[in-house]
């Protein structure tokens, strides 16, 4: 009979500790082997073939963070995760930003341990491959490395912080960090933070009981028990007003919550991927964000590069997404005019991927034929915003060579366009969205001429 229990690799200086934990994985059917050195920890990846390795920071001789390297580096397809003294997350940090896919606090208890081995031998159970619509498409070399990153975050269990302007894919590349990761038969819940009101967030985040305050007419789990055992993706991280951040930060630390009028916690097994379209160290620098939950969250960063940083990807986006809107509303696709093209190629896209998403279902309804020209396209004017202006910081004051009125407008186009692309130019969302009427939106719209007229998409008047 071939022996088909898995292999644990345990490297632990304390005797005591490495008898323990070989027994205590014995007793979860697994096979441990156990050494105290870092050498021989080399010795026995070098002669025998692991499913996982557990291993301590202090060894006698060097530590465990250089142990992670080695692994990293010559055997990437071994989960290696740390185990960390009480309550030290710098080295616990250290250790994941170095490919460890998570770690484990002393003292050890069995159910963490337990998850930990779960999640670790989960990394090698193969994970579907994404398909058509969930591909990250684009060959620009920013996003061939981008894709090798996917892979890379989806093995481990880090927290990881998407940056990226508005509409460049980050919820996309949450997703496939999921997708592609041992947590992919678990939930993947995404909660847009500036979405929530301020005062019902505690209740969506951690769930509240029946008759803890006025509205609650029953039992809610909230988002953190709904996500359990699979990923939470915090969008819009930098809009947590502080009261949540410190909340948040708590149920990071613990790995539980306590839902609103409940007496007692419940434990989470969650991963979390934040992401915002604001630069997060400056709101740390603002005092907006909260540094502690900064450095937690932001345990691995990754950029999503805007679109006018690969414009050799347009055209194969321009497919893929005409392709898709075809095939959904069931109709012969259309080509693009030469002019079309070089338009588009040209174009800044200060909206990104889901501009480009607007443009091309725009133009479909337009074009009502075999080809779709330029005109069919409506391409903003370029002088409407530079590329990065919508992320610039408002406080910078009026220029000496600007009247108050000129400034005033300026920030009134700038907070109108931005409102415009969170809500992929949706008109009555925006209006809301900047307290406003749908017709007080229309007029400010004709009056800053950024009225693209013929694009009935609401059909809403008030
Ligand atoms: N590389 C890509 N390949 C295919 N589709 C993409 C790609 N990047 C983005 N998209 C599509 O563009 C749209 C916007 O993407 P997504 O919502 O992930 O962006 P985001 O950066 O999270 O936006 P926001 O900052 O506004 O939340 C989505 O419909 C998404 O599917």
């Amino acid at each position: 009979m071939t022996n088909t229990r898995r292999q644990i690799l345990v490297v632990d200086d304390e005797a005591d500790l490495r008898e323990l934990l070989v027994i205590t994985l014995g007793r979860m059917k697994l096979d441990a082997q156990a050494v105290g050195t870092v050498s021989e920890a080399r010795r026995a990846l070098q002669e025998h073939s692991f499913d996982l390795c557990l291993t301590d920071m202090n060894l006698p001789d060097g530590d465990g963070i250089e142990l992670v390297r080695h692994i990293t580096q010559q055997l990437p397809e071994l989960p290696v995760a740390m185990i960390t003294a009480y309550g030290n997350m710098e080295t616990a940090t250290l250790a994941m930003k170095e490919g460890a896919y998570d770690f484990i606090a002393k003292p050890v208890t069995l159910d963490r341990l337990r998850r930990l081995i779960d999640d670790g031998l989960g990394i090698r159970d193969k994970a579907p491959s994404p398909t058509g619509s969930e591909q990250l498409i684009g060959n620009a070399p920013a996003m061939q490395q981008l894709r090798e990153q996917i892979a890379k975050l989806a093995r481990s269990q880090a927290p990881i912080y998407i940056s990226g302007e508005s509409g460049t894919g980050k919820e996309r590349v949450a997703r496939l960090i999921h997708m592609l990761g041992p947590r992919h038969e678990k939930p993947f819940i995404a909660v847009n933070c500036g979405a929530i009101p301020s005062e019902l967030m505690e209740s969506e985040f951690f769930g509240h009981r029946k008759g803890s305050f006025t509205g609650a007419f029953e039992d809610r789990k909230g988002l953190f028990r709904e996500a359990d055992g699979g990923t939470l993706f915090l969008d819009e991280v930098a809009d947590l007003p502080l009261h949540m951040q410190v909340k948040l930060l708590r149920a990071i630390q613990e790995k539980s919550i306590r839902p609103v009028g409940e007496a007692h916690e419940f434990e989470v097994n969650i991963r979390i991927v934040c992401a915002t379209h604001k630069d997060l160290a400056e709101e740390v620098v603002q005092g907006r964000f909260r540094q502690d939950l900064y450095y937690r969250l932001n345990v691995i960063e990754t950029r999503v590069p805007p679109l006018r940083e690969r414009p050799e990807d347009i055209p194969l986006l321009v497919e893929h997404i005409m392709a898709r809107l075809c095939d959904q509303w069931q109709m012969p696709q259309p080509s693009l005019s030469r002019a079309a093209r070089d338009a588009l190629r040209e174009y800044a896209f200060p909206g990104n991927v889901r501009e480009l998403e607007n443009i091309l279902e725009r133009a479909l309804t337009l074009a009502d034929g075999p080809e779709i020209n330029e005109r069919h396209l409506q391409l903003r004017a370029p002088v409407e915003r530079a590329p990065g202006q919508q992320d610039a910081p408002r406080e910078a004051g009026r220029p000496a060579n600007q009247t108050l009125e000129d400034y005033l407008q300026e920030i009134e186009k700038r907070e109108i366009l931005r409102a415009l692309d969170t809500t992929l130019w949706n008109r009555t969302a925006a209006a809301k969205k900047l307290g406003m009427t749908f017709r007080s939106l229309r007029y400010r719209l004709k009056k800053l001429g950024l009225d693209q007229g013929g694009d009935e998409d609401e059909g809403e008047s008030e």
